[in-house]
């Protein structure tokens, strides 16, 4: 048994459905440093921003975004109007020996330049993913195409996080189907504060994510 660094990319079934505030649990049950490569709008705030409001230890770091878009649209036209062209060799990990939660924009198809999209930022980062599925209607389909595009290029699940109210019907049908394991799970909160990430990031630590996490390696590493 050794200690192992977490580092994770959270990602999710699309835009608005809880990824930073699934970010700002996880950075704060790890005491992890943030990373948010790219940032698609700047008002009313940003997402580091944010995650950096609702986190409360003293050792997590926040590291600069590698590209700050003023449009808040998707990365590839969001750029496109600045008339930059994002290029993914700039991608690169923040230097840390801390655990790091790496944030995605959108969901995985959404595209940063001409033929590479936000799921090869993820295969280029070769980071465990956390998948954020927020509750509606049409959520089972978003869900299960989102852990089927990681499945079938390789890329390890580390747990998929469920989002809004409890449906068991839905959560039951994609577990089965895809077998990928449960994480705790967010209910529809009234106050999205500090006090709150801190309930549930205890309830994440409690699930097995721990700032020195011991065990064998949740991930294959080549
Ligand atoms: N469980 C919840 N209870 C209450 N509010 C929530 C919950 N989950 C998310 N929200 C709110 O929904 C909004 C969208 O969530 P969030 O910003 O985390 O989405 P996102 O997936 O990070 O979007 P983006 O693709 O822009 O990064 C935020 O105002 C957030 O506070
Ligand atoms: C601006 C927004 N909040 C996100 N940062 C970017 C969402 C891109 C979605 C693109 C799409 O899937 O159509
Ligand atoms: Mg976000």
């Amino acid at each position: 048994m050794t200690t192992f660094l977490e580092q994770l990319f959270v990602t999710g079934i699309g835009t608005d459905v809880g990824k930073t505030l699934v970010a700002a649990i996880l950075t704060e049950a790890l005491q992890a440093d943030y990373w948010k490569p790219v940032q698609a709008g700047l008002t009313p705030t940003t997402d580091t921003a944010t995650v950096r409001s609702l986190v409360t230890n003293p050792v997590s770091r926040f590291h600069p975004e590698a590209y700050r878009l003023v449009l808040p649209a998707s990365p590839h036209a969001a750029a496109a109007a600045e008339n930059i062209r994002i290029q993914p060799e700039r991608f690169v990990l923040p230097r840390t020996t801390n655990n790091l939660i790496v944030e995605g924009a959108g969901g995985l198809f959404v595209p940063l330049a001409p033929g590479f999209l936000l799921v090869d930022l993820l295969a280029q980062l070769q980071l465990a993913t956390v998948v954020v599925s927020r509750n509606y209607l049409g959520s089972i389909n978003h869900t299960l195409l989102t852990l089927e595009a990681l499945q079938r290029r390789g890329l390890p699940i580390r747990g998929l996080v469920f989002n809004g109210e409890v449906t068991p019907a839905t959560e039951e049908f994609i577990l089965e189907h895809s077998g990928v394991p449960v994480m705790p799970r967010l209910r529809p909160e009234a106050v999205t504060d500090a006090a709150m990430v801190s309930r549930y990031a205890a309830e994440f630590r409690a699930w097995g994510l721990t700032p020195g996490s011991v065990g064998p390696h949740p991930r294959p590493l080549s």
